[in-house]
């Protein structure tokens, strides 16, 4: 393994219950990360993406799912393999989350700077009121001081967002995970929230793994991205290049419907079709159905990934469609 990369998923696959039974939703992917780099998961609804990043920091809940199979490295440590104790050192400290919903993951009941100091205070990290005055004015928080005593319920969603971002940048994580942190807010307030994500990977370095359906948001962060359907990893390459030239179908496919949004053309590209849920799974290419390329081998197999100019792509027949 190359001793520079910050996070490494190695072939991870996961389950969760149905029935009596497991089902398969996560089936076999790899993604990597470099200290800095915006690494973007990108794809539709329930293609595997926010369950693939709890992985990461194992919050599958084992009541209900399971880690099949795969490693997780973080700094040449294989996170699956930690015990909870050792993991709980390393969550919010050198790896921080910040999760869709901000009011649902704020306490309502717990003055927003006072929770912005307790995670520091878990981890046994000197805590000042100053400290998080600072991080609260580094998120784009104007009258810090007016905030620090507010309740949850007081502030806009925006504001909400923001505080969470603080709570996640506080200890100054080497890795931030963040799952759509921009869709339950304003259209308005949007790019700023971006723009602020983009300020921290800046100003700290802070690595950052972006889950996202929006093609448009990872366009605007990601250095990299990983475009994931049916559980699995279709495509993966620096972004510049994908946008350049998308080798996998859906991918393309993907990026015809923003290109045609955003020349408001008359008739608007959509992509026909709805992807397979893990139920419908088979041992084939999961894009089959919706592929204008597709040829009978893509039903014989998964396909396997093929790398090809700094870019991996599970398509067999990329070439020609
Ligand atoms: N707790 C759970 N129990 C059973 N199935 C689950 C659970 N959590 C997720 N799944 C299933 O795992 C699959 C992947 O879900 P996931 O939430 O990762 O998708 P996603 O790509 O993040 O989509 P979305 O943006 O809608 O959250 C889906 O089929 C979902 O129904």
């Amino acid at each position: 393994m190359d001793d520079k990369v910050l996070l490494k998923i190695e072939n991870l696959k996961i389950s969760f219950k149905r029935g009596k039974d497991y089902l398969q939703v996560v089936r076999g992917i790899d993604i990597e990360a470099f200290p800095g780099e915006i690494v973007g998961i990108l794809g539709e609804s329930g293609s595997g993406k926010t369950v693939s990043s709890n992985a990461i920091i194992r919050l599958i809940d084992d009541k209900e799912g399971r880690i099949d199979s795969g490693k997780i490295y973080f700094k040449n440590k294989n996170l699956l393999k930690l015990s909870e104790k050792e993991l709980r050192r390393i969550r919010g400290k050198n790896i921080s989350y910040i999760f869709q919903n901000p009011t649902d993951s704020l306490n309502s009941y717990r003055r927003v700077g006072k929770q912005i100091e307790e995670t520091l205070k878990i981890h046994r990290l000197p805590c000042s009121k100053e400290k998080v005055l600072e991080v609260m004015k580094d998120v784009g928080i104007i009258d810090a001081k007016f905030i620090y005593d507010m309740y949850p319920f007081q502030l806009s969603g925006g504001q909400c967002q923001r505080i969470m971002i603080a709570i996640g940048v506080i200890c100054k994580p080497e890795l931030l995970i963040a799952d759509e942190p921009t869709s339950s807010i304003d259209a308005s307030l949007r790019k700023k929230v971006l723009g602020l994500l983009k300020s921290i990977n800046e100003k700290y370095g802070t690595s950052i793994i972006l889950i996202t359906h929006d093609f448009d948001v990872a366009k605007f962060l990601c250095h990299k991205a990983a475009i994931m359907y049916g559980g699995l990893v279709m495509e993966q390459g620096y972004m510049k290049d994908i946008l350049k030239a998308p080798l996998h179908p859906y991918t393309r496919g993907l990026l015809k419907c923003v290109n045609s949004l955003e020349k408001s053309e008359d008739t608007l590209f959509t992509l026909e079709g709805r992807p397979p849920s893990p139920s419908e799974f088979k041992n084939e290419c999961p894009f089959y159905d919706r592929c204008k390329g597709r040829k009978e081998r893509c039903k014989e197999n998964i396909p396997k990934i093929v790398k090809y100019n700094n870019r991996n792509v599970r398509c067999v027949n990329f070439n020609y469609c």
